[in-house]
């Protein structure tokens, strides 16, 4: 074989030249290969050597014949040797395998120097190496018919192809070498785990089980919407061994005893079981329980090891890393753009104008991937864990990075066009002047290299998006990129002040009149949130903390937002240095049932997430004993005049004290629920002055109290909505606020009094007192 630079001479003869090049290699993940394509079982480059370069005139028979002759001499020359490399990689490609073991093994390279096969030869040379075609005296012909079958029964999607088999088979052969692993396999089970991650993912559509439950798929109808993928994996991976007879030698029994073996594997890697396999391991942990000499506790340990190399991709360097979490967010947004076509709802992290790689990355690393590997790391504390763990945080950081860049660039956008758009038409702008409100600066990119972006992925605050038009009186806002890359909003300059607004507050704007700038503001409830939001950017703690407040007043995304989160739930915070709300999403741990109202606080798996103060959400473990109901809270009758007293019990037996802002039930004069959030330390509207004067407002700290009633519960939730701001006027935020939320409106003594929102008339009475019963 000759070389020069891509091109390599393989070989000549009379007819042909031979002609590899390494641009024009096609790997079998590129989702533009047909899916006829694909059913060829041999290299895709030698059908095109063998059919372009034979051009001798001949009749079509005779060029049939002979090319036809030349296929099986080729094909029958391909089946003598157990690798079908081709002569100008083999070479390459075998000492690439002698490093198969390396964690940091780089399978894209080995796709390439395969020709897109990297799955068929790491499959024959990891039966090799653990001694599977010797141990189970495996026909060499069906083991070779049957991987080349596996290898094309996966689709060209861009994540869910043969190459990510081969990625996933090449982590559980490291994970099978693992000493405290390996050492007690016996050869069934080594075999069973090597068949079971090559053949994980077999015939995967590129869309999720929803998507087929969407669609009225009849995989959804046939599996009974359970597992449906990973059953028809299974199902594919079985009608393979029987197809091509490779364990026909076994008896009937252990056939049996190891496609249930696969089947049990490959269901574990369902994606939504995860929680439950990461609890059972972490239980098995601490107990010390998982004695591998029992042959149930190896096979729940290969259903982790199994797991682990199925979402391992964050775990790799983090060159190969990125490259899979691009392809994985090209097939979730192409599902999301066949969602949007057909017009039903766009799956989590399916929306391309939504869900960014780094958001993908961040939330999956966080909750998927940590999680796992932290357990994995326990079972198996080697240098393999280590360095895993050690790519795994060097990516999080990465993508968070990427994350915050980004929001800070949307949000910076969003301000430039409010800036934009509140310029007097026949002001002359142009380029970016127009575009970069005074004050502003484009935030500096975090050092590390650049980063990926998503194809196709838009800015959020793009003006495309934008719905709501500007008033001639809304205020101008100022984005400031600090040094840290926190954006502070700089107050707007007098001439901006907005009627009604009062002057006092002038380090504070009006909230709802900015959220107009907000393009997806539709209903008061979304202008109350958004301006909600707005304010809190101007105290809001960190960019971070800004950019979820953001995320989260995309209230047409935020409930399927929440739900994908697999955790978090969402929750409120009055930021420490105002009267100031943002929105941040506490985790709690598992998937949240319930959307969290602003104020509420929530129960998933025993742990309570409330909404805070002091700007820190706060999760808080149920001790056992403690009610089923914690958003039920009591606060005692001294809440008014002492506020530091007030005790909240997570039932009646408990003396937990009531953290600020966290709910509280009491009962109005015995007749009827209220709920209210507790509040410390938020300062009153100039004309409150606090006091007692009126029950909302005590000694400068703020209770609001919701008829249970009117605002009801959601679930187990109770709908207490935050209700107060000194930064909009007891006007504006009557006219926002949603239905069943409590105000605080201005009595005729220019004091403030507790009212619901749809009780301007019966409320007052209650309000004068409240008589709190536990
Ligand atoms: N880097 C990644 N980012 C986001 N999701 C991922 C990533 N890698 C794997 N996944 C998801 O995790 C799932 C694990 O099971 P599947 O391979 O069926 O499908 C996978 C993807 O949906
Ligand atoms: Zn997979």
């Amino acid at each position: 074989m000759q070389r020069r630079g891509g091109i390599s001479f393989d070989r000549t003869d009379k007819n042909a030249l031979y002609i590899r090049m390494l641009g024009d290699v096609r790997t079998r993940s590129k989702p533009d290969l047909g899916r006829e394509r694909r059913r060829s079982s041999f290299p895709d480059i030698d059908y095109k050597t063998f059919e372009e370069c034979d051009d001798s005139p001949r009749s079509n028979l005779r060029s049939y014949t002979h090319r036809w002759k030349r296929r099986r001499r080729w094909l029958n020359l391909s089946l003598q040797t157990v690798s079908l490399l081709d002569e100008a990689y083999s070479g390459q490609a075998r000492h690439l395998l002698t490093t198969v073991t390396d964690w940091d093994f780089d399978i894209f390279m080995l796709d390439k120097l395969t020709n897109g096969r990297s799955l068929f030869h790491l499959s024959i040379h990891l039966f090799q190496h653990h001694n599977l075609i010797q141990t189970f005296n495996l026909d060499i012909v069906k083991l070779t018919q049957f991987l080349s079958l596996v290898e094309e029964n996966y689709n060209n999607n861009p994540y869910h192809n043969a190459l990510h088999a081969a990625d996933v088979t090449q982590a559980m052969h490291c994970f099978l070498r693992e000493r405290k692993l390996g050492a007690r396999l016996t050869p069934l089970e080594v075999l069973s785990a090597v068949v079971a991650a090559i053949t994980h993912d077999l015939d995967h559509p590129g869309v999720n089980q929803e998507f087929l439950r969407k669609t009225g798929n009849y995989l959804a109808t046939l599996y009974n919407n359970h597992s449906v993928l990973e059953h028809h994996h299974w199902r594919g991976c079985v009608a393979l061994l029987r197809t091509t007879g490779l364990l026909n030698h076994l008896s009937l029994q252990e056939r049996q005893d190891f496609e249930c073996q696969i089947q049990s594997l490959i269901l574990a890697t369902d994606i939504s079981r995860q929680n439950e396999f990461v609890t059972s391991f972490k239980q098995y942990l601490d107990k010390g329980d998982l004695t591998l000499h029992l042959p149930a506790s190896r096979h729940f340990t290969l259903q982790i090891a199994l797991k682990c190399a199925d979402v391992s991709n964050p775990c790799r360097t983090w060159k190969v890393s990125r490259r899979w979490s691009e392809r994985v967010t090209d097939e979730f947004h192409n599902q999301g753009d066949q969602e949007r076509k057909l017009k039903v709802d766009i799956a989590n992290s399916c929306d391309r104008y939504r869900d960014t790689i780094s958001r993908i990355q961040t939330g999956f690393i966080q909750f998927i991937v940590e999680p796992l590997f932290v357990q994995w790391e326990r079972f198996s504390p080697t240098r393999l864990a280590r360095h895993m763990i050690n790519h795994l945080r060097v990516n999080k950081q990465r993508w968070n990075g990427a994350l915050a860049t980004e929001l800070a660039e949307a949000e910076a956008a969003a301000a430039a066009v409010a800036f934009a758009e509140s310029q007097p038409e026949d002001v002359e702008m142009s380029g970016q002047a127009a575009m970069d409100p005074p004050g502003y600066r484009q935030a500096p990119p975090p050092g590390n290299d650049p980063l990926p972006t998503s194809p196709g992925v838009e800015s959020e605050t793009s003006s495309s998006h934008r719905t709501n038009s500007q008033s001639d009186d809304d205020p101008t806002t100022f984005a400031e990129v600090s040094g840290s890359g926190d954006i502070r909003f700089e107050e707007p300059g007098p001439s901006n002040n907005i009627p009604g607004h009062s002057a006092s507050h002038s380090g504070q704007w009006d909230g709802t009149k900015l959220c107009n700038h907000i393009p997806f503001v539709r209903s008061p409830l979304d202008t109350y949130r958004a301006a909600m939001t707005i304010i809190s950017l101007h105290d809001a703690p960190s960019t971070e903390d800004i950019l979820t407040s953001i995320q989260l007043d995309r209230s047409d995304v935020f409930h399927s937002k929440l739900k994908s989160l697999n955790g978090p739930v969402l929750s409120a915070i009055v930021n420490s240095s105002g009267p100031t709300l943002s929105a941040r999403l506490v985790d709690v741990g598992s998937p949240p049932v319930e959307v969290l109202k602003d104020g509420g606080c929530a129960r998933v798996n025993g742990t309570v997430g409330s909404v805070c103060y002091n700007g820190s959400s706060r999760t808080t473990d149920l001790h056992s004993g403690h009610s089923a109901s914690p958003t039920a809270r009591t606060v005692s009758s001294q809440e008014c005049s002492k506020p530091d007293d007030v005790t909240a019990k997570l039932d009646p037996k408990a003396d937990d004290k009531l953290h600020h802002g966290s709910c509280a039930t009491s009962r109005n004069n015995g007749t009827h629920d209220r709920i209210a959030t507790w509040l410390q330390n938020a300062p009153f509207p100039p004309s409150c002055n606090g006091g007692s004067t009126h029950p909302g407002c005590v000694q400068g700290k703020l209770s609001r109290w919701t008829d249970i009633s009117e605002a009801g519960f959601e679930g187990n939730i109770p709908k207490a909505h935050i209700a107060y701001s000194s930064t909009i006027s007891h006007e504006q935020l009557n006219s926002t606020l949603p239905i069943g939320a409590t105000s605080c409106r201005k009595n005729s003594d220019d004091s403030c009094r507790s009212e619901d929102v749809k009780m301007d008339t019966d409320s007052s009475a209650d309000d004068e007192q409240e008589p709190i019963q536990h």
